[in-house]
């Protein structure tokens, strides 16, 4: 059985998402691969009641009651590693993660970002998109590398920016989009672990 873990940072509707797609898809059956749990770097992410609703184990590592990025990702690869990942999957999660970290899961972690990468990598990508007048947008799945959003590109989703549209409107209707791009490469990413 294929172990996925999932990291999140906060609604986890990403997460959700995958969770309903293994369900609904039967990836136990179909993919011998399940959701084996969330893990959380904020006690107060909401996507954590999700995942307990839907039977999933979940633990949370919070990243302020430690004093280096090296050590919060230490303890977090220590929880990880206790479900014997095959796929490390980042749905919203919001921390920076170091190189060390990263090689550990090297070709076995992959991010969902709210832009079309190369565009807008790091923080407040709609804005940004809006604010330069691009007349697309959209959602990049890719593999995690020590560079920040600059990993191998999986899929992409593009979704058009209207006249005066909102930060708000372009993140809705983008993350509609997401939750149908992520579960899908996932699926599609399965059998070759
Ligand atoms: N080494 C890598 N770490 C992470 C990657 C990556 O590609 N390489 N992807 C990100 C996900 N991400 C965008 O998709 C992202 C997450 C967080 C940040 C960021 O600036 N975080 C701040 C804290 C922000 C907060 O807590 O609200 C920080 O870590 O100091 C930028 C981009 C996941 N990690
Ligand atoms: N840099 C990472 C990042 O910005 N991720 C973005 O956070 C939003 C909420 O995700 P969620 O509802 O799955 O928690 C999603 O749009 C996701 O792409």
């Amino acid at each position: 059985m294929k172990n996925i873990v999932i990291l999140i940072s906060g609604g986890g509707s990403n997460m959700a998402a995958i969770v309903r797609a293994a369900q609904q898809g039967d990836w136990r059956r179909t993919l011998d691969a399940q959701v084996a749990a969330v893990i959380s770097n904020r006690a107060d992410a909401g996507g954590l009641a999700f995942a307990k609703e839907h039977q999933i184990p979940t633990e949370v590592v919070d990243h302020k009651r430690f004093p280096t990025r090296e050590a919060f990702d230490a303890e977090l690869a220590a929880a990880i590693d206790r479900r014997q990942p095959s796929l490390l999957v980042l749905a919203g999660f919001m921390r920076i993660l170091t190189p060390g970290f990263v090689q550990r899961y090297e070709g076995r972690m992959v991010n969902i970002h709210p832009s079309l990468l190369p565009a807008f990598p790091g923080l407040h990508t709609h804005r940004r998109a809006i604010e330069e007048g691009c007349k697309f947008s959209g959602a990049t799945v890719h593999r995690v590398t020590a560079e920040l959003d600059h990993g191998p590109i999986l899929t992409q989703a593009a979704v058009p920016i209207l006249p005066d549209d909102t930060e708000e409107a372009l993140a809705a209707r983008i993350l509609t989009q997401e939750h149908l791009l992520y579960p899908r490469a996932i699926a599609a990413l399965l059998p070759s672990l």
